[in-house]
């Protein structure tokens, strides 16, 4: 039902060039029919050619926001973004807590694809304790998988067992991202009794600036619609393909996917 009346959250970061974080999420929101509300914990200064500055908000701040959200305009579906210090991390577990969402996508963000650390090191003990159990479906690409089990992962073997592993802290389902190997765009969907795979073919493009935030808050979308969570990965790996077949040309260096294709 495209009707932009069910309500989403993304909690996460901006990206002041407009293709990832906040921006990217409300953009994809829209594009699929919700209405999207946000919660910003950080203020990136980026561009398609890196992140230059980070200012992050006071727990304060982002607490009020969840709060005054939660009470108003409960969302139907929320996800999670950039979350870059311990304290940060604990302050939006303690505040979700209250409100217990159902459909809470959580995206490890850890570095930006201009090689910028988006998480700080110290912060990764809190990710792993206290908000990765929490979450309906983790998005990890393979990268960030190997920072929380310790693995190397190479392969569609390597995911399942990384997907297995990261079951065991305690989220229902875990769809890795293969974006970042070899050969084919194959995500994995991981839980208790589930192992789906998900394969489109590798789009050779430059302009993928925003492609896991996409595909996060793709799924949050479909989840708030009423989807299935297989169907809503479906429908959202179906979504970023057609996003990054359609990027184009913005700025000097790594352009955005074209969240309105379809427009
Ligand atoms: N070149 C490509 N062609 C087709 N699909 C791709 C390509 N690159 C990534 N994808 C797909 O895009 C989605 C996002 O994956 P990706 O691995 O880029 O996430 P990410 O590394 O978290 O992104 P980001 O750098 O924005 O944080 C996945 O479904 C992945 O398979
Ligand atoms: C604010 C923000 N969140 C997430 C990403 C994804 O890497 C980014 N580049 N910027």
């Amino acid at each position: 039902m495209r009707n932009y009346k069910i309500p989403t959250l993304t909690i996460a970061g901006s990206d002041s060039s407009g293709g990832a974080g906040i921006q990217a999420d409300i953009k994809t929101f829209s594009a699929l029919g919700t209405y999207g509300m946000s919660v910003i914990t950080a203020i990136t200064a980026q561009n398609t050619q890196g992140v230059f500055l980070v200012e992050e908000l006071s727990n304060e701040i982002i607490k009020k926001q969840i709060e005054v959200i939660f009470d108003d305009i409960p969302p139907k579906a929320v996800k999670i973004g950039m979350v870059s210090s311990p304290q940060i991390i604990k302050e939006i577990v303690d505040t979700l807590k209250k409100y217990n969402p159902k459909y809470l996508v959580v995206d490890p963000v850890m570095i930006s694809k201009s090689g910028y650390s988006l998480l700080k090191p110290e912060a990764k003990m809190n990710l792993i304790k206290y908000l990765i159990p929490m979450a309906y479906i983790l998005t990890p690409n393979t990268l960030e998988a190997e920072e929380i089990t310790g693995m190397h992962i190479d392969n569609l073997n390597d995911m399942k067992i990384a997907g297995q592993k990261i079951l065991e802290l305690g989220l229902k389902y875990v769809l890795m991202k293969g974006g970042h190997l070899k050969g084919d765009a194959v995500d994995v969907l991981i839980g208790k009794d589930t192992f789906e795979i998900y394969k489109q073919e590798r789009l050779d493009k430059k302009n993928t600036h925003g492609t896991g935030c996409t595909l996060s808050s793709a799924i949050t979308a479909h989840l708030a619609l009423g989807y299935s969570v297989e169907k809503a990965i479906d429908l959202s790996k179906k979504y970023i393909t057609e996003t990054i077949r359609n990027s184009f040309d913005m700025g000097k260096g790594v352009g955005p996917v074209n969240h309105f294709y379809s427009f």
